[in-house]
């Protein structure tokens, strides 16, 4: 028998890339982030130096607060053996976001969330690594009931209970290698935000709409929510590059108050956008509600600063969205993501994760296949984002082709940096930094 695996040490770092400097990911209300991960290794006595990886993203200042928060919450995991974790996951992720002390400071919300979510996808990784499988390959691997398992139901029993979770994954059973054998081949579709970053001159603009079109994309996101005029006149360049028969989406990036974002598309919807992302507050359920009810047959999507499952529930039960933006670490990770995931599922919402940032577009492609594999089943109005940015600081970076998504096939959850990077990017000293500093 094969030595237990125990985790030894947790080591945590401050990453930022210094995206702002050319407006990559700028948009309404965030004009200049640097894109940054609050990174999270997790050291184990593996005679393979097997490791567990995984980050939650930032857009800059503030990284070191969840740097310090993963390092709260790591006493929860040091010492102890992988194997009592993934003998009862869903009993794990209840004991890591339930320290009583910690979790006075969210709960399951804020800066301590973004940690617990590196956390858990750390734990993910070492697992998929341990078992030598890329992370959805893992979870395509399980029985419905072991899948099921993973799920703490706390706060979401009255939108599904864990018999309907059951019974809704068994349903998926029989077309599962039909479906894995359909991805391998065609890869998950995605759609680009590369081209409307809203810091972005019209003509460069115009030449990454182009250079997406080439590339296969069918579907483009733009950014609005500064002025009206300059939004119109944005999304008119960009359906003359796109033409017609491309999909085009609006985010505005949480920029506006709740009547002004109904009086706003009733203006931009002369450009047939598919859907209205961020509209108003993440926070506003009833807000959200009152501008899908105005704004159809145009979608309502929101999720990348959506708190936890418990928000989600209740955007879903109250008819607020049309379209659910998982985020692989806005939430506590993936265990939380599965609730997510079957609940939209049950009430019929395609999910189109949130991706982009650092890191983002690596984790949520794991997501959005075992989505497709064993929960929804379907790819019907489903697309993963994609963010043409920072993947080269990746071991394992995504693969794009012809506008999708191909699976990853190395073990793990694709999360894991190249050491160069880590040490170039460590705020404040890596190099980068240091000669930023001094130069
Ligand atoms: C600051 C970031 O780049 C955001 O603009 C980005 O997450 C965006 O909302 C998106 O949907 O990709
Ligand atoms: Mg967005």
């Amino acid at each position: 028998m094969s030595q237990p695996i125990i985790i030894t040490d947790i080591v945590t770092r401050d990453i930022r890339f210094p995206t702002s400097k050319s407006l990559d990911g700028s948009d309404a209300m965030n004009p200049d982030p640097d894109y940054s991960a609050a990174y999270v290794i997790l050291k184990t006595n593996s005679q393979k130096g097997i490791e567990g990886h995984g980050l939650t993203f930032t857009i800059g200042r503030g990284n070191e607060l969840c740097v310090q928060a993963i390092a709260s919450l790591s006493y929860l995991i040091k010492g102890k053996t992988l194997e009592s974790f993934t003998s009862d996951m869903g009993g794990f992720w209840k004991m890591i976001t339930g320290d009583s002390q910690l979790r006075w400071l969210g709960p399951e919300k804020g800066v301590i969330h973004l940690a617990t979510g590196a956390l858990v996808n750390a734990v993910w990784d070492l697992y998929a690594k341990v078992e030598g499988k890329p992370l959805w390959r893992l979870l395509a691997d399980m029985s419905p009931e072991q899948l099921i398992s993973c799920i703490d139901f706390t706060y979401i029993t009255d939108a599904i209970t864990p018999k309907e979770a059951l019974e809704l994954v068994k349903k998926n059973e029989a077309g599962k290698t039909k479906r894995i054998s359909y991805l391998m081949k065609n890869g998950y579709p995605a759609y680009t935000t590369s081209a409307g970053w809203l810091g972005y001159p019209d003509e460069k603009m115009r030449l990454l709409c182009k250079e997406a079109k080439k590339n296969g994309f069918k579907y483009m996101k733009i950014k609005v929510g500064s002025d009206l005029n300059d939004d119109m006149r944005r999304a008119a360049i960009i359906r003359e590059e796109i033409g017609q028969d491309l999909k085009l989406m609006m985010d505005a990036n949480q920029k506006w108050d709740v009547d002004e974002a109904i009086t706003n598309m009733d203006s931009l919807k002369q450009f047939d956008p598919w859907w209205i992302e961020e509209p108003t507050s993440p926070d506003d359920i009833l807000g959200h509600a009152k501008i899908a009810k105005a704004v159809y047959p145009i979608k309502v999507a929101t999720g990348e600063h959506c708190q936890n499952r418990v928000v989600f529930k209740q955007l879903m039960q109250a008819n607020a969205i049309g379209i659910c933006q998982i985020d692989s670490c806005r939430v506590g990770g993936v265990n939380e993501i599965l609730a997510i995931l079957l609940m939209a599922a049950k009430f019929k919402i395609p999910v189109c994760p949130h991706a982009g940032g650092v890191g983002l577009c690596e984790y949520v492609q794991h997501l959005s296949m075992i989505d497709y594999i064993a929960i929804s089943g379907s790819l019907e109005d489903r697309v993963i984002e994609y963010v043409d940015h920072l993947h080269e600081h990746f071991y394992d970076p995504v693969v794009i082709k012809e506008g999708a998504y191909m699976p990853p096939e190395l073990a793990g959850y694709s999360i894991t940096m190249k050491e160069k990077s880590l040490e170039t990017y460590l705020f404040p000293n890596g190099t980068y930094w240091y000669n930023e500093k001094n130069s």
